[in-house]
């Protein structure tokens, strides 16, 4: 009972947005489709909807073949960035303007109008203009309105772009308390990798037409796969170290001239990938696995901080190419211009020299 994408591919005249792409949604899902701009989130999105058609492969949901149906016969309705509302509409006729082209009777209509506009807290506005809401009010009326229909489906496309900070933040956690709430499948475009790990059950990062790695938030967080979401999933530092030796119980890197020892079973290494003494690799270190402290394992000097609330950012200057970022909690006040700093061995990936 999953969707399923099996070998989906489409080109434009000479670009190759989507790559015989294979996903698997499972039933009440909330899966985020992330990556940079380009990278072909809202060609598949497209194709789930069946606004364009695939070149090659199978769209399947529940054993059906959904690349045969027509969009208006697919069990999917879309969220747009821009609320797509009809603006000769007042909120409640835009609301059950689904229902209304399905048929529906004037009671049930009017209950399941009611019902949506509570749901989405927008009681009082059923008379108001389209243009007479906020832009939170909007996005609240374009997902009562797609959901008042019971699709099987739920497809958002950067919902939440048009939105302010905060907003977007109260947003995000309203669409997913609902999705989880009603238990509905769902499908989430974004380029905000913030936003992906923070409402999705899984995320599946995307890099020019293909899946670099798909995984709870965590996982893709804590374990990346590649350079790629390493990189575009929040921050790091790329150390480069070398390999020194390799034994049953431990494996020693040389990074910043210093020495580290690591048990074998907790260096997190990609998927198929083998190294061996002498190689150059790459260490990836979370800010926040940059540790402060006095008996640290290599030095370095402040070059600039930010404060962000709840923790401080330092640039650190340590002799290599670009300055370390490490996140500190704000409420520890003693660090000195000159500090020794360690990592959270423990955290660190390792990959292939870059
Ligand atoms: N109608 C089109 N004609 C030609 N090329 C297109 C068309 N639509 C998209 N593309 C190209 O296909 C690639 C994937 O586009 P797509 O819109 O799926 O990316 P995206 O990840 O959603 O990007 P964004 O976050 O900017 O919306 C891009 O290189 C884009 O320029």
């Amino acid at each position: 009972m999953t969707l399923s994408l099996q070998g989906i591919s489409k080109t434009y005249e000479s670009v190759e947005a989507v790559k015989k792409m294979d996903l698997r949604v499972e039933e009440g899902e909330l899966l985020v489709l992330v990556g940079p701009s380009g990278c072909g989130k809202t060609t598949i999105l497209r194709m789930l909807a069946g606004m364009i058609p695939s070149d090659e492969g199978k769209i399947l949901f529940r054993q059906q073949n959904l690349s045969l149906l027509p969009p208006e016969k697919r069990p999917t309705v879309t969220v747009f960035q821009d609320y797509a509302l009809f603006p000769h509409m007042n909120v409640a006729q835009n609301i059950a303007y689904g229902l209304k082209v399905r048929g529906v009777s004037k009671a049930v209509i009017q209950q399941k109008t009611s019902d949506f506009m509570k749901l989405m807290q927008i009681e009082g506005l059923e008379k108001r203009n389209i243009n007479e809401l906020s832009g939170g009010q909007k996005q609240r009326v374009a997902l009562a309105r797609a959901m008042v229909v019971d699709p099987d489906i739920l497809l958002f496309d950067e919902p939440l772009s048009s939105l302010d900070a905060k907003l977007r933040v109260e947003m995000r956690e309203e669409i997913r308390h609902i999705q989880q709430k009603t238990g509905i499948t769902a499908v989430y475009v974004t380029h905000d990798q913030e936003e992906a790990l923070a409402i999705a059950d899984r995320v599946a990062v995307m890099n020019q037409g293909v899946i670099e790695q798909i995984g709870t938030p965590e996982e893709i967080y804590y374990q990346p796969a590649t350079v790629f979401v390493a990189d575009f999933i929040g921050f790091g530092n790329f150390i480069p170290a070398r390999v020194k030796q390799i034994s049953k119980d431990a494996i020693d890197f040389i990074c910043l001239e210093k020495t580290f020892r690591q048990p074998v079973s907790q260096v997190k290494v990609p998927q198929g990938w083998h190294f061996s003494p002498e190689d150059p690799v790459t260490l990836f270190v979370r800010p926040e696995s940059l540790l402060p402290n006095t008996d640290g394992l290599f030095s370095g000097r402040i070059l600039q901080k930010s404060f962000l609330g709840a923790s401080t950012r330092f640039m650190i200057d340590s002799g290599l190419e670009y300055p370390l970022k490490m996140d500190v909690l704000t409420s520890i006040h003693s660090i000195s211009p000159g500090i020794l700093l360690s990592f959270d061995i423990a955290e660190v990936v390792l990959f292939p020299a870059i």
